[in-house]
């Protein structure tokens, strides 16, 4: 199944539009597993049992894990969720780009070696950095537009004056993934749930495509807001919450905790949904 038929198949059985977040931070773990990189397939495993029925993605950061050299648990995490949550989709969060002969092997490595049903890019090469992704049909590509984070103006929102109509950067970000870049209707946008009005604009340009929207919990972004802007029914949305669900208990029953606070975000999201 495709990553798009996928997700709306989640979102409709889970009757959820939240994506969890696996950002696997030892120093973060609770007792028995605190500060022990060896650990982290096993929390974030927990997480995974404890949630797969609430959410409508996962989104393994793959920084977390590369920065402990655990790779091999990025593997085998994947391996569990297909195994145990087979119905939904993982996002890799890998925010790649580079030239088009590394970025086929960033491709292997996101598709071939862990085996995501989509990845996160930077557009910042332009086309010919994304299209390698492209070739994997049936696969996702959500490409950086309108970021959550503050320095995401120092680019994002700069006018292009060389284009059309002089928009701006994050704007015409999304109308290449809307038009001429989606040649196989693979690509999403990821907007930060700290820009609600953004997030409207981008849906303005770009109607159809799956956005995924971080930055709700532990950033602050305002789900219900996040939800009104970015919803259409032929346009869906995924709302990404990391650390707020990850460490909700810095205690044994972290993964009860998680459960509860995914339920409370699931329950916001869904209210705003109407
Ligand atoms: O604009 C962006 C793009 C990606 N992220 C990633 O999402 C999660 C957010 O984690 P929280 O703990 O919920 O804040 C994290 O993996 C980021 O790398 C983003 O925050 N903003």
């Amino acid at each position: 199944m495709n990553f798009t038929d996928m997700l709306r198949d989640a979102t409709a059985q889970n009757n959820s539009l939240l994506c969890v977040g696996l950002d696997p931070e030892p120093t973060r773990f609770p007792a028995a597993m605190q500060g022990d990189p060896r650990k982290i397939y096993d929390f974030c495993a927990a997480i995974v049992d404890s949630t797969a029925d609430l959410v409508c993605a996962f989104k393994p950061q793959i920084a977390y894990f590369a920065a402990h050299g655990a790779e091999d648990q990025l593997e085998r995490l994947m391996q569990h969720m297909r195994a145990n949550a087979p119905q939904v989709p993982v996002i890799l969060d890998a925010k790649r780009g580079d030239i088009g002969s590394t970025a086929e092997q960033y491709a292997k490595e996101a598709f071939e070696r862990y085996g995501a049903d989509a990845v996160t890019l930077s557009p910042f090469m332009g086309f010919d950095s994304i299209e390698p992704y492209l070739a994997y049909h049936g696969k996702g590509a959500f490409l950086l537009c309108r970021t959550s984070n503050p320095g995401g103006d120092d680019l994002q929102t700069q006018r292009l004056a060389s284009v059309e109509g002089q928009p701006l950067m994050y704007e015409h970000v999304a109308r290449l993934a809307q038009g001429p870049w989606n040649k196989n209707g693979q690509l999403g946008l990821v907007v930060g749930a700290t820009y609600p009005q953004e997030i409207e604009r981008v849906r303005a340009i770009a109607p159809t495509l799956p956005l995924l929207i971080p930055g709700v919990g532990a950033q602050g972004g305002d789900a219900a807001a996040t939800v009104r802007a970015g919803l259409r029914s032929d346009g869906p949305i995924i709302v990404n919450s990391s650390r707020a669900i990850l460490y909700a208990s810095k205690g044994e029953d972290f993964a009860a905790a998680a459960r509860a606070e995914a339920m409370r975000t699931r329950g916001v999201l869904e209210a705003a949904r109407g």
